[in-house]
């Protein structure tokens, strides 16, 4: 099982600071990077890839620099960029051929894997329709087949469930998690949910820096205290609404029910209650409004 460590890693497009001095150890495990548009997401996942190289910084795997190992390591990689190129007039069995093809796998193993992966992803029924002919979801699916192609000990999943219906988000979720085993599997989204299920450990990103970095519990733990639950006025909801960070809104006949993020109890009658992965976002956020 690889080990991947980013050491100070710092990505500058001209002024623009992209990623901001990054380090980190990865191994087994899914990770999931959340953060909100322009956060650096992408960006960290390239030079992961080795696609981008870091401006400052290094990323190693088992102590030597993904540059110098170049070819080895790109074997033992699968990357599904957000947005992935595909024939539109290829079949889905075409394509993961030529793939595996492009991946060097040998024929009779090209042949195998094209259809391991096409079952495991559920598209084997439809691996002779053409691809213009699918949906988000199934393109995602055979997005991620591809990036199996070679058997990738680390799987790189650039925004997986983007565009995916509530069904097919489940779907790919529970196909990630079966991936997980033997496996660094980083994935990046800014939904909430997707890593609150699948991550291992989470990695809140803004602004290119990592804010913070832990289990599911760890981070919640960070807000415990935090999130308060009131029932108000519709006045008074729009005087919290303005100071400070509202989780959930919901309207119950003449008043408004508001679960709130803030250092102290916002507002009289308010009750502090769990925080969930939603509310500690929001705190990290700096309580900015989605
Ligand atoms: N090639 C580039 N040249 C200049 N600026 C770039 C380039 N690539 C990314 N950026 C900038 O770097 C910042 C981080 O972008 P990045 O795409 O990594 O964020 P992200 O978290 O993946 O966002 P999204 O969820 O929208 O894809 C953004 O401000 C973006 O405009």
């Amino acid at each position: 099982m690889p080990e991947l460590k980013l050491e100070g890693v710092t990505k500058r497009f001209k002024q623009k600071e992209a990623v901001k001095n990054v380090s980190m150890n990865l191994t087994e495990g899914v990770y999931g990077f959340l953060g909100e548009n322009g956060a650096g997401k992408t960006t960290l996942l390239r030079m992961l890839c080795g696609v981008l190289r870091p401006t400052e910084g290094m990323i190693t795997c088992d102590n030597v620099d993904i540059r110098t190992l170049d070819g080895e390591y790109r074997h033992m990689l699968g990357y599904l960029p957000q947005d992935f190129g595909y024939y539109p007039d290829f079949t889905a069995k075409r394509y993961l051929n030529y793939l595996a093809a492009c991946k060097a796998l040998p024929r009779e193993t090209a042949a195998s894997k094209t259809l391991e992966y096409m079952e495991l992803v559920g598209l084997e029924e439809h691996q002779n329709q053409k691809i213009k002919t699918f949906s988000g979801g199934m393109l995602r699916r055979l997005g991620i087949a591809q990036a199996l192609l070679n058997e990738p000990e680390i799987l790189i999943l650039d925004e997986p469930t983007s565009g995916l219906d509530p069904r097919e988000r489940i779907r790919f979720r529970n196909i990630i998690s079966s991936l997980s085993k033997d496996r660094i599997v980083i994935l990046s989204t800014h939904i909430v949910s997707d890593v609150e299920y699948i991550a291992d450990e989470i990695m809140l990103m803004k602004s290119g820096r990592i804010l913070c970095q832990g289990r599911m519990d760890s981070i919640t733990k960070a807000a415990e205290g935090k999130v308060w639950e009131c029932t108000v006025s519709q006045q008074e909801s729009d005087r919290l609404n303005d100071e400070f960070a509202i989780c959930n809104l919901r309207n119950v006949e003449s008043s408004v029910h508001l679960r709130i993020v803030a250092e102290k109890c916002p507002v009289k009658g308010a009750r502090p209650v769990e925080p969930g992965l939603e509310d500690a976002y929001l705190y990290y956020m700096g309580g900015e409004r989605e």
